[in-house]
């Protein structure tokens, strides 16, 4: 029990620092940038990450912060500096309450840069750590797709908050998830939905508005009678994890149904609320080393949700070594009671066994 306020403020936090994203998000969309401005996606990533951190800093000022950026090219670049100031400086929430518990408007430009790098935590076993990306899923950004603002907050280790805005998701749990759903999502119609969790209290959506927070509904993952009948989702880039290992896993699941590709931790939320049930993360590079801002919000959703959450061993997402994910390869996701029976397929795809 306990970490109510952390919540609170986590989606609130959240809440405000999407509006910003999306007011980049649509104004690529619509081609209201000028051609030659500066990459969208970096301004919504940086001025989310100041937006955030703010909050946490205001209502929990011992905490740590490991955040995905951090403010050196914003020092060099003066002009995307007060661009990206321009943009957080005006957002606010619809709501003076809400917008008053997150600390109120940041200082100036000079102290958003060191707001940002206040997420240069190194992470650890121990202490309060929040895990923060701004901008998840930066590529489906970029092409009008699925993207989320991810924050977590890790104790000693253990992921005790998580919380992630998918302005592009659809706001009811019901709708089931089609194979265009990584595809141009600039219609704002029945957008948008903020998910949290908290360690042992279950997962819940609600839609993600503009003001204060609006009502919520619990999820839950969808019961799955056969590993055949379930629903697959993997991402659309084809770098970060392997979609011919995950089509062979799908195979000797017995699955039929294509695999439904989004990006960003999206992947976590839908199959958190029942759209979608399996989520593959197969290593392409042996080498490369998760990081703990793409997975903690996401990991702990889908475990109050009625999931598990492994690497390819079967062996549990570890956040107390630091920013990366270094003991664990790869994320299969799944509702508990066939957590093994992926894992063994993956094992026998991935000749691990
Ligand atoms: N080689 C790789 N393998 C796995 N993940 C990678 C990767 N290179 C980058 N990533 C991570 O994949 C995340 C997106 O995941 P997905 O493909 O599921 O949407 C990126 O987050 P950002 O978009 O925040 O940079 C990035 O951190
Ligand atoms: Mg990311």
């Amino acid at each position: 029990m306990g970490y109510e306020k952390e919540r609170r403020i986590a989606e609130l936090a959240v809440q405000r620092a999407t509006l910003l994203t999306k007011k980049v998000f649509h104004e690529k969309a619509k081609g209201e940038l000028a051609k030659d401005d500066k990459s969208p996606v970096t301004k919504g990533d940086f001025g989310a990450q100041a937006l955030i951190i703010q909050a946490i800093a205001h209502n929990f000022p011992n905490d740590e912060i490991v955040g995905e950026e951090e403010s050196s090219e914003l020092r060099q670049d003066t002009a995307l500096r007060s661009e990206i100031w321009d943009l957080v400086k005006d957002i606010k929430l619809n709501d003076s309450a809400s917008d008053a518990l997150l600390g109120g408007p940041l200082p100036s430009e000079e102290a958003m840069l060191d707001i940002i790098d206040k997420g240069n935590s190194p992470g650890g076993p121990k202490g309060r750590i929040w895990a923060l990306d701004p901008i998840d899923g930066t590529k489906g950004f970029l092409r009008g797709g699925q993207y989320a603002v991810c924050l977590g907050l890790i104790v000693d280790g253990d992921v005790k908050v998580g919380v992630i805005g998918c302005p592009n998701l659809p706001v009811d749990d019901a709708t089931s998830l089609s194979a265009d759903i990584g595809g141009n999502q600039s219609d704002e119609e029945g957008k948008g939905v903020l998910f949290s969790a908290v360690q042992g209290e279950g997962a819940i959506s609600r839609p993600l508005t503009s003001g204060g927070l609006a009502p919520s509904n619990p999820i839950s993952m969808r019961p799955v009678p056969d590993t055949s009948k379930a629903v697959f989702c993997e991402g659309v880039e084809a770098g970060h994890s392997n979609q011919g290992d995950n089509a062979a896993v799908a195979k000797r699941l017995g699955i039929t149904a294509p695999s439904v590709r989004l990006d960003s931790q999206a992947k976590y939320c839908s199959i958190a609320r029942g759209a979608g049930d399996i989520y593959l993360r197969l290593p392409v590079r042996k080498d490369y080393q998760e990081k703990i801002w793409d997975h903690a919000a996401g990991d702990l959703l889908v475990r109050e949700a009625g999931g598990q959450v492994t690497d390819i061993y079967g062996k549990r997402l570890d956040f107390s070594k630091g920013r990366t994910l270094i003991e664990n390869k790869g994320v299969v996701a799944a509702p508990a009671a066939l957590q093994d029976q992926v894992i063994e397929a993956v094992q026998v795809v991935l000749n691990l066994k």
